[in-house]
C-alpha cells in the first residue's frame, strides 16, 4: 500500500466528518455520500498515481477529484460567493470521461502489447521445436541421430524384436572418386531406401556411413533387402554390410550396438574374403 499514513488520515477525517454531519445535519445524507465518494477517489488516486505513466489519466483523475471537492463544498458555500462551484458537475463529468478515455487507450495499448508478446511466444516455441528437432535428427538424412537412438532405445527395444546395423562398403572410395557432395547424395538415397523397409521413426544414422533400424518383422533377411537398399547407389560402387542383434526387455543400448556391429563386421569380412577368393 502506498502512502499508508496519508490514506489512514484521509479515512479518519472522512469518518469524523461523516459522523459529525450525521449528528449535526441529519438531513444532509447526500453530503455524506459525496464525502465518501471523494475519499474513495482520493485513496485510489494515492494508490494509482505513482504507478501511472499515462499523462491523460494523471490529469483526469485529479480533475475528477477536484469536481467532487467542488460538489462537496457546494453544500456549504453558496455559488455566488465562489462562482467556480457552478462548474462542479461539469468538471466531475469531464474528469470521468477523460478517465474512461485514458483507460480505453491504455487497454488498446496493452492489447497490442499482448498481441506482440503472443507472436514472440509463438516464434520462440517454433524455434524451440526446431532446435529440439535438430538436436535429435541428422541434418543430412532427416533420420534420428545417435542421441535419439540412445534416448529412444529403452522404449523401442521393449516393443521391437531386432536391431539391424548397416555400414556402407567402400564409401570412402566413392567419396574420393565422385566427390563429397555425391557422397552426401549416396547417404541420403540409402536413408530413403532404409525407410521403405523400416518405419522412418525406427531408423537412425549413428554417424558417417553407419545406420541402425528397429523392427519386429522377423521375415526381414539381410540377404533379401541388401539389393533393394543399394538399388539407387549401386552404380557408385558402394555395398552395404548388415548385422542383426536380437533385442530383449532389459537390453543395454551399448551392448546391443556392439553385438550388431560385430555381426555386421563378420558380414563385411565374409564379403571381402569372397571377393579375394574370386580369380
Ligand atoms: N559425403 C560424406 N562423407 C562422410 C560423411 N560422414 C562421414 N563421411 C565419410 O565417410 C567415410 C567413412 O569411412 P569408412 O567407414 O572407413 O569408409 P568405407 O570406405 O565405407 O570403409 P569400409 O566400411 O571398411 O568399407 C569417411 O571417409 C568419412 O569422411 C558425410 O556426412 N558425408
Amino acid at each position: 500500500m502506498r502512502y499508508p499514513y496519508l490514506t489512514i488520515l484521509l479515512w479518519c477525517v472522512t469518518g469524523f466528518a461523516s459522523v459529525w454531519l450525521l449528528v449535526k445535519r441529519p438531513q444532509q445524507w447526500d453530503t455524506v455520500e459525496e464525502l465518501l465518494w471523494l475519499s474513495v477517489s482520493l485513496s485510489m488516486l494515492l494508490q494509482l498515481h505513482p504507478h501511472s505513466k499515462n499523462r491523460l489519466l494523471n490529469v483526469a483523475w485529479p480533475l475528477y477529484c477536484f469536481g467532487l471537492c467542488l460538489d462537496l463544498l457546494d453544500d456549504f458555500i453558496a455559488s455566488d460567493k465562489l462562482p467556480i462551484l457552478l462548474f462542479d458537475t461539469s468538471l466531475k463529468n469531464i474528469g470521468f470521461l477523460l478517465i474512461c478515455s485514458s483507460l480505453l487507450l491504455m487497454l488498446r495499448d496493452k492489447r497490442s502489447d499482448i498481441v506482440h508478446l503472443n507472436n514472440e511466444i509463438a516464434e520462440r516455441k517454433q524455434l524451440e521445436a526446431k532446435l529440439t528437432f535438430e538436436a535429435y535428427h541428422d541434418a543430412l538424412t532427416g533420420l534420428g541421430n545417435r542421441r535419439a537412438y540412445f534416448e529412444q532405445f529403452k522404449a523401442l527395444s521393449r516393443s521391437h524384436g531386432y536391431l539391424f546395423y548397416f555400414d556402407l562398403d567402400h564409401f570412402k572410395q566413392a567419396n574420393d572418386k565422385y566427390g563429397h557432395q555425391r557422397g552426401d547424395q549416396i547417404l541420403s538415397a540409402f536413408a530413403n531406401s532404409l525407410q521403405h523397409h523400416f518405419a522412418a521413426d525406427l531408423c537412425f544414422r549413428l554417424g558417417g556411413d553407419e545406420f541402425v533400424a528397429f523392427t519386429s518383422d522377423d521375415s526381414i533377411q539381410p540377404v533379401k533387402i541388401r539389393d533393394h537398399l543399394l538399388e539407387q547407389i549401386f552404380e557408385f560402387g558402394v555395398g552395404v554390410s548388415i548385422g542383426v542383434a536380437k533385442l530383449a526387455q532389459d537390453s543395454d543400448p551399448d551392448a546391443i550396438l556392439h553385438q550388431a556391429d560385430e555381426a555386421m563386421y563378420r558380414d563385411k569380412q565374409q564379403k571381402n574374403s569372397r571377393r579375394c577368393e574370386r580369380p
